[in-house]
């Protein structure tokens, strides 16, 4: 079990690709994010290909996996065309998401309890081609439990909850959940990561968290650049979590 205060940033470019794919340009490129992010101090890079391509396109995770000096943590849903994509990109990290089509972003935990067989032989599958297999689930014991029988080295808890948070009674539940699920991962030997909806104003209590391996964090890094650049974003976020883990 790990408790040291060591936290690494993820940072997610989804959101630089949102941009480009809204007028259909060559611009913003994500896979310059990337390497900004990386001088700038991130730990590794996610990005989530989603079924529908609304933001990450294929070319820019076949560049990232050439580009990238970190790594790649590449988020997908669990469908034979991402299996395959996935065993001929070969990334570092791979973290199994829920997906649906209408969401405008990613709503809930993967329901691993519900369907262990067949989370189990992606995990498997994944396992094989030398990737780090994490499943992105809520912080619920009976998740985590189930992520540790199908044989997932990491786990990856949902955020959004305790993001969206707005009395301070709800934000404080919510971050106890978080606090409680990084626990139970602990003890059951995970690798515990957490992610979604993390912004500046709400990071350092998730960062103090001891425990905690990583942290993925995009949209709100991506909204700060507009404003510091994407360099000054992920420097200034690296900053805040490398702090808060101190304490
Ligand atoms: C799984 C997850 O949380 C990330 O992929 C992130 O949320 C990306 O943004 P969208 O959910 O908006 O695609
Ligand atoms: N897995 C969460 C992630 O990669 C970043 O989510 P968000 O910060 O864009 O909400």
């Amino acid at each position: 079990m790990t408790t040291s205060n060591r936290i690494l940033l993820g940072v997610n470019i989804d959101h630089v690709a949102t941009l480009r794919q809204a007028r259909g340009t060559r611009y913003p490129d994500p896979v310059k994010a990337a390497l900004d992010a990386e001088e700038a101090g991130a730990d590794g890079i996610t990005v989530h290909l989603r079924e529908d391509r609304r933001h990450i396109q294929e070319r820019d995770v076949l560049l990232l996996k050439d580009v990238l000096q970190t790594r790649m943590n590449f988020e997908m849903g669990v469908t034979e065309e991402m299996m395959v994509f996935a065993e001929r990109i070969r990334p570092a990290h791979i973290c199994l998401v829920p997906e649906t089509r209408q969401e405008l972003t990613t709503e809930g935990g993967l329901d691993v309890a519900g369907q262990e067989a067949r989370i189990k032989a992606a995990v498997e599958r994944l396992s094989k081609i030398g990737s780090e297999v994490s499943l992105f689930i809520d912080a619920d014991e009976r998740q985590i439990q189930a992520s540790r029988r199908v044989g997932a080295p990491a786990i990856e808890l949902h955020t959004g909850r305790y993001a969206d948070a707005t009395t301070p009674t709800e934000v404080a539940d919510e971050l106890q959940r978080i606090i409680d699920g990084v626990n139970c991962g602990l003890n059951e030997g995970l690798i515990v990561n957490a992610g979604h909806g993390l912004h500046y104003h709400n990071v350092e209590a998730v960062a103090a968290i001891k425990g905690i391996n990583e942290l993925n964090i995009g949209h709100a890094l991506v909204a700060h650049a507009l404003f510091v650049g994407f360099k000054g974003a992920v420097a200034e976020m690296k900053a805040l979590i490398l702090a808060a883990a101190k304490h």
